[in-house]
């Protein structure tokens, strides 16, 4: 057995299933997920549009509640905690990437990453937020605001505000869906270096093999169910398992 099998899963579904109620009927966006996400393992999420992907990573995260199941977070089942208790375990143990940077056009770098300690609470020593900075090469840019930031140099602030608060869990969407192919491989690096060097977890939704690959294992989502699994594989593996499925 290896040391990851050893290791207490950073993240646990359990039986997850989430049902959406609309007018026009019924939609079960996953229909009874388990999985365990390893510590310090790099996890892509695959699947067709509307397999549940968003809807996994959001359930995985605490942003959303499960119909039924169990979801733990460093041992915390999420299910369990109110609002208040769950949004403190968001800002200390979670962090988060999407594709639209989502951050404040009016703050400068330095306070897009200062602001999650903010908002819980405390003002981060400046060290932190300029280590943060340094982290994804930007200290030279922090006092710029978002409108005079590259793409990639804004996700990379988002990189760095998920980071700040050193989450054990970075959950990313589509993390490089709006960038192009060399500042995504950038972004792509970068989380891989967070798994390696500092141990993070982290679960990845994306529908581009390149970026899977970047991945320690891939799984696969078909119409609410995980369907596959593959472990460290070339993008060309991937594309070859997503075709596979899409047929
Ligand atoms: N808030 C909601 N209300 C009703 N239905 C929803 C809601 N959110 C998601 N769904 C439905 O649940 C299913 C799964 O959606 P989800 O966004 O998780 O898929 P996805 O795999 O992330 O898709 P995409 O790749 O297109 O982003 C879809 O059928 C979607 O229409």
């Amino acid at each position: 057995m290896t040391t990851a099998t050893l290791a207490a899963p950073a993240i646990v579904l359990d039986g997850v299933t989430r049902s959406y109620g609309s007018r026009a009927g019924r939609v079960d966006a996953l229909r009874g997920v388990t999985h365990a996400f390893g510590a310090g393992t790099f996890t892509a999420i695959m699947g067709p549009s509307g397999s549940g992907k968003s809807t996994l990573l959001q359930c995985a995260a605490g942003l959303d509640r499960p119909t039924s199941g169990r979801v733990l977070v460093g041992g915390h089942d999420l299910v369990r905690l109110d609002e208040a208790a769950l949004t403190r375990l968001r800002r200390s143990a979670m962090g988060f990437v999407f594709q639209a940077y989502n951050l404040l056009p009016a703050l400068t770098a330095y306070d897009n990453v200062a602001l999650p300690a903010r908002l819980a609470g405390r003002r981060p020593p400046r060290g932190e937020v300029a280590a943060a900075l340094t982290r994804v090469g930007l200290e030279a840019q922090q006092r710029r605001r978002p409108a005079e930031l590259s793409g990639g140099q804004q996700q990379r602030v988002a990189i760095a505000r998920a980071l700040v608060t050193r989450p054990q869990v970075v959950y990313a969407d589509e993390p490089t869906g709006a960038l192009d192919r060399t500042t995504g491989r950038q972004v792509l690096e970068l989380l891989r270096s967070t798994v390696d060097d500092e141990g993070l977890t982290v679960v990845m939704v994306t529908h581009d093999p390149v970026a899977a690959s970047y991945a320690d294992s891939v799984l696969f989502l078909e119409d609410g169910l995980l369907v596959g699994h593959l472990a460290r594989g070339t993008a060309a593996q991937i594309a070859a398992a997503m075709s596979e499925l899409e047929r």
